[in-house]
Formats: structure tokens, C-alpha cells, sequence
């Protein structure tokens, strides 16, 4: 059967407790800190049964317990009727915090039953105390004198604090120093004495969060970090405090303050560092001496069984601090070496540059991601941060480069952008050739013509449009000419129809000319005084509709290259979505987003391969996604934070997901998939689709097309009425124009609702946009305002 484990008994008040510097606590003539770990007064080592240890099993308990032969001791806050053991990462996480310390208020304190009761009462659990296995070895003598020495001379150097630097808060029942008892603004002997480092300062009544709240503050370096803060900020003794609450604590000093490892959450390292060998704190592995032992004067650790790293920032994290320079000079040469910074420094320079609005951790689009755009992976992801819209825009449109070009018939050009600059091929005007119908004469017959004294004028040929005559003007002479007619060489001015007496009638026998041109060669188009061979027609980028497929064609040109218009699959994602024009049922909506996104793809000359509606499954995405073989894929919906969203639970890690500060359209997703396609995931509603497409997707994909200009104009006009606008993201809001006064156009929101991102009806009242930047708080009537306006 195990042996029942055994500990030291724990001693009350007046508990049984031998001290090395008299024969009990209250004959102890050092005056030393009590407490679990640092004291100077340790108990005679009694072998007791442990209080309600409960007797194993026979053959013992599964796992350690059986190993270990002995009973098992129940664990967690549930089983408080036996003594707890801490588990070990606390007991580990306690030594490392122990300082052997300040001379202590309560040089004998222990911790009675019924403290420990109230502890629990308090929702607290029972503080562990260390205690030795049965049968561990117990510290050779010389180590003990070695931590003695340690702990007096550090008691010396804190002589002037009341409380140790870094000790916890802990509650002990002591029988107390009056003096220092009283000072400290705690209770005299015999009573309960909070000593509780942590809450010096703090308000009164401030009360530690629970274990489970405190260890994950620890690893975040959050909650306990903050309540340390907070208790710090007062414990340095405001003025105005009450005189108990102004302990008297050394002032922090920079350096101090940046070793202080509870109250600024750095390295504790550099904190208990002293003296050449760092930390003069424990070794924190088993079986391992405290620092210096056997030398007093501290030196490498003799042994350590378990070399496992800490987490601890600095050479206090490590188990055995290396050998080397001083740990302090050791922070500062990391620092200077960017690649060696401490984390918390990285951390430090990523929050600035984040504040800046660049986090270095994030690749760039364009510059970072790889070929196929999977830097992608390594993204945070969810990111809180809110980046701006400028930012984002920025990131696509670096990953928006132009698709290879293609020859298409300039009858096709529509739509298209140029590649390349069209050159002119004929010239514009092909030949000098008549603007008015009328004579072709010769300027000098008719100076000086008026009506008082007409010239007239033989006229001796007929050239029409399209006529390859070219009639001899002889002086005297004229030729009847239409629009467009070539000029004949022998005459160098038009006399229109209407500056004649006769005008069209008789025109073919005499021109009787009352009106005098104005000069020499009008009303005669010159010819290439428009284009010329080999002039460019269009730069590159130029988008071509009507006019500018004319321009082409008249300047002789029958094929132009163009950007591969990019192929885009639109997929809307909810399972709450049928098809347009079906008839909804309960919980459904009809599909509008696919067909916005279809619409918006073609007029922005891309071309639409496929629109198709997925539930929320991301399997069924997924399947979508792995067929196509588009250039770009746009989603609609799935990107937030709800349970069902296929696109973020389809592509996270793939794609980023981003919070930009716009409204709508603030989650977003952007990147480019396995297969290369860039993909964008806007977020579901309506309106955020329409505002996406326009501000995020419509300029990448003109810019996949090559286009010059991917940005809408924009005017400023009034608001016709006030508006309320988002905190901190930029508005794009839905606006009609009132055209009432044509001199004054005002622009008001196109739906009562303002700029809610559901109002799918009003948005078909909307004739643009109206940009608000972010920090503009709202928007009163009279107000200037950006709009962009829709075709
Ligand atoms: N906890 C949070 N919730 C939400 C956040 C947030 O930051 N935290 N953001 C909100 C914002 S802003 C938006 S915008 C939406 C975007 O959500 P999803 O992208 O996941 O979109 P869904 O939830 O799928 O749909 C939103 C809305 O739009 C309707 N919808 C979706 N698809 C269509 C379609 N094809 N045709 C018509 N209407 C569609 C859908 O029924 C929903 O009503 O998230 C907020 N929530
Ligand atoms: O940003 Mo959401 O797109 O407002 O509705």
C-alpha cells in the first residue's frame, strides 16, 4: 500500500515551527521574510499524513499516483475537501516569482486551516505551498546556506521597502512585526495580515480576478498585468491618497520600471538580474540548487535535470542563465540587431508601424506574395485591425496587372481597352474637300462682291460628293460643289449656296455672288488637317466606345489590340437565396446580388462566365471554386463573423480577410486562388455589394483590362439636406440628384433609410454616390459633397 504522502505540517499562528535563527518565530532574531518560498524560518521537517489524503485504491491509482506509490492527492478547485496541490506549471510559475526578499511584516506567518477556508470562501483557491515529495532529497546544507545568504543580502537591499519588489499578494496569518505591521497599514499580530503586493494601490475592495482568469491574463499579459498597473499607478503614494494607501515604494526609475517584469509585463530577467550570472533567482528546474550554490556568490548551476526553455522573455526565462555578458548589455545588443530583437520590441515597432498604417508583418501585394499569390498563407488572419480604404485599394490594385493583349476587328473594339497606341493609317480629311454646298471658285473673282454689286460666274462643271472629277477653274469661272466633294485644284475658296443671288436654282448655268468670303480657302477642308498618317489616333489604356472605334475607323484602321477581357465568375453565397424571379419561401430572398455583379462585370467590359448561386456550405464553394477556370471570381456574402460564412470558412488562410473602413462594405475578402484567379469576397448585402464593386472591384478589373483611368470623375455638389455618417470609415452613400434649379444641382440620399446596406429597393433610386470621407462626423445641408455620379 502507498505511504499516505507527507508534508510539513502546517503551522498556525503559533504553529509548530522551528527557525534556524531561534528557537521559534517569535524568538527569531533576524527579523526575516516569511513566506512559502523565501523563508528564513523554516519548520522542523515533520513527516505528517496529509489532511484527508485519501488512501488509493489497492494497486494504486492509474497514472503518477501508481508510479509514484503514493495516495493520491484530489486536484482542482472542485476537490477542496483535500489539500490541494497546485499543478505544476503554478508551482513552477510561483517559484519563478519568488523573491527572497524584504524584511517581512510578518516574519512567522503561516497560513492557519481557517485562512485557507476563507481564501476558498472568497472564491480563491488554497495557496500551494511547496512541499517536498516523500523520499525527495532535501537541499544539501550548503545550498541552503547558500539560499540564506542570498535571501539576507537580498533583504538588505530592500531593507527600505515594506513590501517585497515582486512579491505576490498573498494572504498569511502572522503573528507579524507591530512596527512594520502597523506602517504597512495592515493588521497587528494575530490577525489575518493581507499582504497582497499585487493590490498595493489598488482601490480598496479591488479584488483579484479567479485562478482561471488570473493564468490566462498571465500568458496574454493582460488582466493581471493591468491590475498591476492600475495598482501601480497608486502605490507610488499620490498625494492626495489616505496614508495607508500611500506605500512607500521606491519611485520607478526608467531602468527599474523596464525590468519590473509584473508591472510593464517585460522580462523578469533583467529585473532580478545581478550580477554576472543573471538572475540570482532559482534555477527552476528539479533537483536543481538555487543560483551560487555552493559559492555563495553565485556561478553557473551545478546541474539541472530538465533544460527546458521558459517561455519568459530574456535570461530569466531561461532555466540556467548562459554564461556570458551581463544580461542587461546582452537586451541592448539584441536590440540593435533587427533580426535578434526581442519579441516584445518586434511587437513594440509593429504597433508603431500598424499606427502608421503598414504592419510589417504583412506581405504586400504585388511585392511579397509569390507567383501565384500565396504569401497569402502566412497572412494574420481576422485581423482587428480596420485598415483604410486608400490601403486596401492599394494592396488589389498592385495585384491588378494587365492581361495579355489580343487583335479584335475594330467592329468589335467596343467595350474594349487599347493595348497599344492606334495609329492613324489615312489621313483625316483624306483630301481638301467642300464643308457647304455651293461654288468652287477662286477667291480673287469674288473679292469685293456685294449685294449692291453681285459678281457673276460661269459655271462650268458639277462635282458631288465621291467625285473623282477635277474640273479646270478658269478666272471668271466657278464649279457647282456639294459637301464633301473634292475641291478642284483651280479653286481655292467655297461660295455657299446662300451668299448667291440664285442659290441652288440655275445653279449649273450662272452663280451670281453678292456675299464676299471671308478669306481665301473657306469653307475648304485641308486635307490631313485632323490626322496625318502615322499620327497616333488613341494612346493605350483608352477605353473604346462609339466615339473612339470611329476615330478608329476613320483614320483607316481595321484591327485593334486590346487587353484580354478578364473572365469572371460571380457566385452569390446564403442558402436563404432562389433564383430571380422564382417565388421565395419562408426565410428565403431572391437573389439580386448576382445579377448586380453580372451587370456591373459586363459594363465594366469584363465578361461574365458563369453566375451561380451556392448554399452555405463551403464544400459546395470549394467544388465551385477548384472547376473554374476564370480570371476573377467575385463572391457575394459569407464574409463576416457569423457561424455559416462559406467564403471565410472555404478560404481562410487562402485569401485575406479584411476589415476596411468604409461603409458599406466593410468585411472583405481578397486574394488569388490556387488556380490563379484573383478573388474578391464582398460582403453580402445589397448595398455593399454595389458600394464594393464600385470603390474595390470596377477599377481592379479596368486595370486587368489595361485601362488608363480606372477611377470614376468625381464633382462636388450641395447636399440638399443633412445626413448622418459612420464613425471613422469613409460613407459611400447612395444619392438621387435634385436637378430643380439647373444651375444648382443638390445631391440628397437615395433612400430614407440613409446608407443602410439592405435597402436593396432604394439603391434603384440611386444615380451615384456620395463619398464622405471618414472623419467627417456628419453632413449638414449646403455641405460640398464628392459624388460620383453612375451612368
Ligand atoms: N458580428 C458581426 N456581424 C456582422 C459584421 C461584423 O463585423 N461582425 N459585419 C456586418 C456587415 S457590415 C456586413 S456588410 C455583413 C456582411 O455579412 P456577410 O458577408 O457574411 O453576408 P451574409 O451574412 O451572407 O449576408 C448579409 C445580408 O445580405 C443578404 N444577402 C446575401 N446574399 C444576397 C444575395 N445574393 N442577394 C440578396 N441579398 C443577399 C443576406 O440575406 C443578409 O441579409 O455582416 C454584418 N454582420
Ligand atoms: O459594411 Mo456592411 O457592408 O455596412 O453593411
Amino acid at each position: 500500500m502507498p505511504a499516505p504522502e507527507t508534508r510539513r505540517k502546517s503551522a498556525g499562528i503559533a504553529g509548530n515551527l522551528a527557525c534556524r535563527h531561534g528557537p521559534s518565530p517569535a524568538g527569531c532574531t533576524r527579523g526575516l521574510a516569511v513566506s512559502g518560498r523565501g523563508r528564513a524560518h523554516r519548520p522542523a521537517r515533520r513527516a505528517v499524513p496529509a489532511r484527508r489524503a485519501r488512501p488509493a485504491p489497492p494497486g494504486g491509482r492509474p497514472g503518477r499516483d501508481r508510479r509514484r506509490g503514493r495516495a493520491r492527492i484530489p486536484r482542482g478547485p472542485r476537490a477542496r475537501g483535500g489539500r490541494r496541490r497546485a499543478p505544476h506549471r503554478d508551482r513552477r510559475r510561483r517559484r519563478r516569482r519568488v523573491e527572497p526578499a524584504a524584511p517581512d511584516p510578518a516574519p512567522h506567518a503561516r497560513r492557519g486551516p481557517r485562512e485557507g477556508r476563507q481564501r476558498r470562501a472568497r472564491g480563491g483557491r488554497p495557496r500551494a505551498r511547496v512541499r517536498r515529495r516523500s523520499g525527495a532529497r532535501a537541499p544539501h546544507p550548503r545550498q541552503r546556506r547558500a539560499a540564506a545568504g542570498g535571501r539576507r543580502r537580498r533583504a538588505r537591499r530592500h531593507r527600505h521597502l515594506r513590501v517585497a519588489p515582486g512579491r505576490r499578494g498573498r494572504v498569511r496569518k502572522s503573528r507579524g512585526s507591530p512596527r512594520l505591521g502597523r506602517r504597512a497599514g495592515v493588521h497587528g499580530p494575530g490577525h489575518g495580515v493581507l499582504v497582497a503586493a499585487a493590490r498595493r494601490g489598488a482601490p480598496r475592495g479591488a479584488r483579484r480576478p479567479p485562478p482561471r482568469r488570473r493564468r490566462a491574463a498571465d500568458v496574454r499579459g493582460g488582466g493581471r498585468a493591468r491590475f498591476r498597473r492600475a495598482a501601480g499607478r497608486l502605490a507610488h503614494g499620490d498625494a492626495g491618497d489616505p496614508p495607508d494607501r500611500r506605500y512607500r515604494r521606491p519611485a520607478p526609475r526608467p531602468d527599474r520600471a523596464r525590468r519590473r517584469p509584473a508591472l510593464d509585463g517585460q522580462g523578469g530577467a533583467a529585473a532580478r538580474g545581478r550580477g554576472r550570472w543573471g538572475s540570482g533567482g532559482r534555477c527552476r528546474g528539479s533537483g536543481c540548487g538555487p543560483r551560487g550554490s555552493g559559492t555563495g556568490r553565485g556561478g553557473p548551476p551545478r546541474r539541472c535535470r530538465r533544460r527546458r526553455r521558459a517561455r519568459a522573455v530574456g535570461a530569466g526565462g531561461r532555466r540556467h542563465p548562459r554564461r556570458g555578458p551581463d544580461p542587461a548589455r546582452r537586451a541592448r545588443r539584441r536590440r540593435a540587431d533587427p533580426l535578434r530583437r526581442p519579441r516584445r520590441d518586434r511587437l513594440r515597432e509593429r504597433g508603431a508601424l500598424a499606427a502608421r498604417g503598414r504592419d510589417p508583418r504583412r506581405p504586400r501585394y504585388g511585392r511579397d506574395l509569390d507567383a501565384r499569390g500565396n504569401g497569402g498563407l502566412d497572412w494574420p488572419r481576422g485581423g482587428a485591425r480596420v485598415i483604410a480604404v486608400e490601403e486596401y485599394t492599394g494592396r488589389v490594385m498592385a495585384d491588378a496587372q494587365p492581361l495579355p493583349a489580343e487583335a479584335v476587328p475594330v467592329s468589335d473594339a467596343r467595350g474594349r481597352t487599347l493595348a497599344e497606341p492606334a495609329i492613324a493609317r489615312l489621313e483625316i480629311p483624306r483630301f481638301d474637300n467642300s464643308a457647304m454646298d455651293g461654288f468652287a471658285v477662286r477667291f480673287a473673282d469674288v473679292a469685293g462682291a456685294t449685294e449692291a454689286d453681285p459678281v457673276a460666274l460661269r459655271v462650268t462643271a458639277d462635282v458631288p460628293a465621291g467625285s473623282t472629277l477635277d474640273p479646270a477653274i478658269a478666272p471668271g469661272t466657278a464649279a457647282r460643289i456639294m459637301t464633301g466633294a473634292p475641291v478642284p485644284a483651280g479653286a481655292d475658296t467655297v461660295s455657299p449656296f446662300e451668299g448667291t443671288v440664285g442659290g441652288l436654282a440655275d445653279s449649273l448655268g450662272t452663280a451670281l455672288v453678292w456675299q464676299e468670303p471671308r478669306a481665301v480657302g473657306a469653307h475648304v477642308r485641308r486635307r490631313g488637317e485632323d490626322l496625318k498618317v502615322g499620327d497616333e489616333v488613341l494612346p493605350a489604356g483608352t477605353p473604346l466606345g462609339p466615339l473612339q472605334v470611329a476615330a478608329l475607323v476613320a483614320a483607316g484602321i481595321a484591327e485593334v489590340r486590346v487587353a484580354r477581357r478578364p473572365r469572371v465568375l460571380v457566385a452569390s453565397t446564403g442558402s436563404e437565396l432562389v433564383a430571380p424571379g422564382e417565388a421565395p419561401g419562408p426565410g428565403q430572398i431572391p437573389d439580386s446580388n448576382s445579377t448586380l455583379l453580372a451587370l456591373l462585370v459586363a459594363d465594366a467590359g469584363a465578361e461574365v462566365v458563369g453566375c451561380a448561386r451556392v448554399d452555405d456550405d463551403p464544400v459546395t464553394l470549394t467544388r465551385l471554386l477548384a472547376a473554374t477556370d476564370a480570371d476573377v471570381v467575385i463572391t457575394s456574402g459569407g464574409v463576416s463573423a457569423g457561424a455559416f460564412e462559406p467564403v471565410r470558412q472555404a478560404l481562410e488562410g487562402t485569401v485575406s480577410f479584411e476589415k476596411v473602413a468604409m461603409q458599406p462594405g466593410k468585411p472583405q475578402a481578397f486574394g488569388r486562388l490556387p488556380s490563379g484567379a484573383l478573388f474578391f469576397g464582398l460582403p453580402g448585402n445589397p448595398v455593399s455589394v454595389a458600394v464594393s464593386f464600385e470603390v474595390i472591384v470596377r477599377p481592379a478589373l479596368l486595370a486587368l483590362q489595361g485601362r488608363g483611368e480606372v477611377h470614376r470623375p468625381t464633382l462636388r455638389l450641395p447636399a440638399a439636406c443633412g445626413w448622418r455618417t459612420p464613425d471613422g470609415r469613409s460613407q459611400y452613400l447612395p444619392i438621387a440628384v435634385d436637378r430643380d434649379d439647373p444651375a444648382r444641382w443638390a445631391v440628397r440620399p437615395a433612400t430614407a433609410g440613409g446608407s443602410g446596406s439592405h435597402l436593396a429597393g432604394g439603391l434603384g433610386r440611386a444615380e451615384g454616390y456620395a463619398i464622405v470621407p471618414a472623419d467627417v462626423a456628419a453632413v449638414e445641408a449646403g455641405d460640398p459633397i464628392e459624388v460620383i455620379l453612375i451612368p
